[in-house]
């Protein structure tokens, strides 16, 4: 049997016996248990099983041992959808069976309301409310649905009804009952007797007890539609009964009769204007229901398709309608809302009905004729030739309503492209990228998609994702944009109102879903881990579960993130014995904190230091950026553990024993006001209960120069500059300007020796640190002491690097001299002319320039071009026949070095001034 096979028994087996799930006795759903059922192995069984489960077709207890059920079935089970948290760093769906339990029972309560189009979008809000008031202790709270006629109020006290039904909130024996109260706007007695009961004898003709509505309705519902058309008398006598829950039946005012009625009332009035405040003020929830005309477009669509599909079934006849009629419908504005619409409906399909049964056809189309007349009014109509060819079926009714969801056209789309990458073996690093590219596509649809009704909680959940952006990266050192948070609060929305709609993708691109989804973790291990706490915290804050296509998208979105690092040099980890002792220590003191400084590695009881070690090398393998690490552990005996982490390199390690809460607080500010790993260890070691330490340094310190200047950071800066722009090649050394007294106070104690190797300080005077070289910049620049500076260099620089790093050096201090001498020339510019003079006359005269002649002529050159151009004089020079007479090897080597520069410039060197060039190179 091929691994296909056996997969695919395992996938069948699986759903055949999660049809009848039975929480109770588990077992069978195990790896173990499926394997020896099948005759397989375990391994592969536990492989396939995993493997579903991260791509949200299984649905998986993160228990001992794991156990997987197939979703779809559940789903069966419950009538509604299971969601599943997949790919990415996948753990498990649900910590615990009764977990599961409980997500089974809460999907079917979405199961009823899910029959009413928009209870996912634009009624969400309605029906949570609704929801909440029937489930209230012990009768509920009375809700008012509010609303115009045909929004769909009586169809929704009736499923809260069913759901409580189902729920087993209202027991069979709870009644649904529902009256009109506009027929009995002008006899409030017959009301009352209704509501209330009579007794025998209450009037003329009450010739025997009757219950009335509210005892009909004990312990179920009682409905009352249009309750604004109820006198003040029955309003008042209702708020009583609202307020006790006792009444008098008609006819007996002696005896009290209670009754548990969950009260649910509708009006399509202005509460304020036509109930009493008495009454109004009796009704905790109010929920007004949006006209059709203010729905979302998808919505009106989907109400349509089912009132479509609604009628088929009743004729038991395949239904088609012509685009026109289709279009018409939608953009009718019915003033009767959904209920209107129903009627319309009906009407179209009773005339298309009598056609075809005239024309003997199997098929029922609905024309534009068929539409009743106040819809079909003020329209200028189509042929019916133009009609013919625009027969719409349901099915591509139905492929119309979901391919109108921009995020699952988003999701088909990118899955399509993954699939052929790779199938056809492509560059899988361009993934992410095209990932990338598409979802910002989908963004700018979605922010810019006119048929995009926002739900009202939209601006709740942009809210919400928003802090939960904020509180992750608060923990992770990091900061969202606010462009980025907008994005994924406009995905979250998206997802919540139409991420339903990709469903279908999560079978059809299950393998492709799992095989990116990995491929992405092991690109960006940092994102992935960002992504799963982020999809963690988002799923307790907003109550919904992503599937593993929202999965998908939501760690594309972040990949797209400017995420900006407040690097986190230094971090805390600790480890502790335990299932989840340290990941809560860790949590429990960054809260405590306010920052996250300390991340915790859980540690199983049983397992050896050997592969805690390990565990713990992979951890601090994937930290970007961090340069300290202070590693607490719960059992001095694994202070020593550090000598088996392996491949850890540039990293300093403070091993502290024994740890506690109050000792990582403590630590934890020490790291987060800056100070070195070394200093926090003394620090420790003199707490009063000392746990035992070990400090490790084993990280390579960037190297640096100190520069100083004793009349203040201003010069010192400069020196900075000068040096850090005369470096010929790009090298880690950095220069560093330095405050000159506190680094001749503290000397070796300076903070900055904790974090660089400084080879030595430059500067105008000696801020006498023992143990570190001082070299002035006066010497540097004369080349005094030349071996002493190339000695220390020769770490950082080569040779040739460092020659090339010394006439930069003299070029940009001529260079800062000669600004203040210049006046029309660009020193930039004139400075390149001097370096290549002197280069070539070094060359050709043989003789090489000392750092201070080079300084000179840089100087002279450069004051020498200025004045020829300027003022046109040039200095004077005792015997200048006789110099030219003797030198005209010199003169000509001038002329040729200088060539270039008296071409750009436009000039002549005169001999005289050649004559001074020889002195100054020559006799000093
Ligand atoms: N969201 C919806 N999804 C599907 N069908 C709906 C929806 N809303 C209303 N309907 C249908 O529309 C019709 C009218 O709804 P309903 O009678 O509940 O409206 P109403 O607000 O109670 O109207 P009225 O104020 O006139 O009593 C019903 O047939 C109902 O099934």
């Amino acid at each position: 049997m091929t691994g296909k096979d056996t997969r695919h028994q395992v996938l069948e087996y699986l759903e055949q016996i999660t049809e009848n799930t039975d929480f109770q006795s588990a077992e069978k759903y195990s790896a173990a248990s499926i394997a020896g059922r099948l005759n397989i192995s375990r391994t592969a069984a536990s492989q396939y099983l995993n493997e579903a489960a991260a791509a949200g077709i299984l649905v998986k207890v993160n228990t001992r041992p794991v156990y997987f059920f197939d979703r779809r079935a559940l789903e069966r089970k419950a009538y509604g959808s299971i969601p599943v948290q997949a790919g990415m760093g996948f753990q498990g769906n649900y910590s615990s069976l009764d977990e599961l339990e409980q997500e089974v029972l809460r999907a079917k309560d979405d199961s009823v309301f899910s029959r009413m189009i928009g209870s996912k979008g634009s009624l969400s809000y309605n029906v949570e409310q609704c929801k909440a008031a029937i489930t209230y202790p012990k009768a509920g709270l009375p809700i008012l649905l509010l609303g115009e006629t045909g929004t769909g109020k009586s169809y929704l006290a009736r499923m809260m009804y069913e759901y409580a039904r189902q729920k087993d909130i209202i027991g069979p024996e709870g009644q649904y009952v529902s009256v009109n109260c506009a027929e009995y706007a002008n006899n409030a007695e017959l009301f009352l007797t209704n509501l209330f009961g009579y007794r025998k004898g209450a009037y003329t003709g009450a010739d025997k007890d009757r219950k009335g509505l509210i005892a009909m309705s004990d312990g179920g519902v009682l409905f009352l539609d249009e309750v604004h058309c109820l006198s003040s008398q029955c309003q008042e006598k209702l708020f009583h009964f609202m307020d006790k829950g006792q009444y008098h039946m008609v006819g007996d005012n002696e005896r009290w009769y209670t009754a548990r009625t969950r009260i649910v009332m509708a009006t399509t009035e202005n509460p304020e204007m036509a109930l009493l405040k008495t009454l109004t003020r009796r009704i905790p929830l109010v929920t007004r229901l949006a006209a059709l005309e203010d729905r979302p477009q998808q919505e009106k669509k989907e109400i349509l398709y089912s009132l479509l599909c609604q009628e088929e079934q009743r004729i038991e006849r395949q239904i088609r309608i012509v685009g026109g009629a289709y279009h018409r419908i939608l953009e009718y504005q019915f003033s009767g809302n959904v209920g209107e619409m129903v009627n319309c409906v009906r009407t179209c399909s009773a005339n298309a009905y009598l056609d075809s049964q005239r024309h003997g056809e199997e098929q029922m189309t609905i024309y534009m004729h068929h539409l009743p007349d106040y819809v079909l009014k003020n329209y200028v109509g189509q042929s019916e030739e133009t009609e013919e060819k625009s027969v719409l079926t349901m099915e591509e009714l139905r492929k119309e309503l979901q391919v109108q969801k921009k995020i699952y056209l988003f999701n088909r789309d990118l899955l399509r492209q993954i699939r052929r990458i790779l199938r056809e073996q492509e560059d899988i690093a361009d993934l992410v990228n095209i990932s990338r590219n598409r979802f910002s596509q989908y963004m700018d649809e979605i922010s810019f998609d006119t048929n995009r009704e926002d739900s009202p909680k939209d601006n709740l959940y942009m809210e919400i994702v928003k802090q939960v952006c904020q509180q992750v990266g608060k923990r992770r050192g990091i900061t969202f944009s606010n462009q980025d948070i907008l994005n994924v609060g406009r995905f979250i929305c998206d997802y919540i109102q139409n991420g339903s709609s990709c469903g279908a993708l999560l079978r059809e691109y299950e393998g492709e879903i799992a095989k990116v989804q990995e491929i992405f973790r092991r690109q960006d291990a940092a994102h992935d881990k960002l992504c799963t706490e982020l999809i963690c915290e988002m799923r307790n804050n907003l109550g919904k579960n992503l599937n593993a296509v929202g999965i998908l998208d939501l760690f594309i979105a972040i990949s797209t993130f400017a995420v900006q690092s407040e690097s986190r040099q230094t971090i805390g980890i600790v480890l502790a014995h335990g299932y989840s002792t340290a990941s809560s220590m860790a949590a429990t003191a960054n809260d405590l904190l306010g920052n996250h400084i300390f991340d915790g590695v859980d540690m199983p009881v049983n397992v050896s230091s050997e592969e805690i070690a390990r565990k713990i090398a992979v951890y601090i393998r994937q930290l970007h950026g961090v340069k300290d690490i202070i590693l607490m552990v719960d059992f001095g005996s694994l202070l020593d553990i550090y000598t088996k982490i392996d491949g850890i390199h540039d990293i300093n390690l403070g091993m502290i024993g024994d740890t506690s809460l109050k000792l990582m607080v403590m630590i934890g500010e020490y790291i987060r006001d800056g100070m070195p790993i070394s200093k926090i260890l003394e620090a420790v070691e003199d707490y009063k209960f000392r746990p035992e330490c070990h400090y490790i340094e084993n990280r390579k310190k960037t190297m640096a120069i100190l520069s100083v200047c004793a009349t203040g950071m201003g010069m010192a800066e400069r020196i900075a500059d000068l040096l850090a722009q005369s470096l010929p090649v790009t090298t880690e050394l950095k220069m560093i300007p330095y405050n000159y007294g506190s680094l001749s106070d503290a000397g070796r104690q300076s903070p900055v020796f904790e974090k660089y190797n400084v080879l030595f300080i430059i500067g105008t005077s000696d801020p006498g640190v023992e143990g570190v070289p001082y070299i002035s910049l006066d010497n540097m620049i004369q080349q005094h002491n030349s071996d002493e500076i190339n000695g220390l260099f020769s770490k950082v620089l080569s040779r040739e690097e460092l020659r090339q790093f010394n006439d930069n050096l003299v070029k940009n201090f001529s260079l800062t001299n000669l600004v203040g001498h210049l006046t029309i020339l660009n020193p930039q510019k004139v400075i390149e002319f001097a370096e290549k003079i002197i280069r070539l006359l070094q060359i050709r005269t043989g003789v090489p320039f000392k750092n201070k002649t080079k300084v000179g002529l840089y100087i002279h050159i450069c004051c020498m071009i200025e004045r020829l151009i300027v003022d046109k004089v040039c200095v004077s020079y005792e015997d200048v026949e006789r110099f030219e007479e003797d030198k005209k090897e010199f003169i000509g080597i001038v002329r040729e070095c200088f060539q270039e520069a008296e071409k750009y410039y436009g000039l002549a060197i005169p001999v005289s001034e050649i004559a001074y060039l020889y002195e100054y190179i020559y006799n000093g």
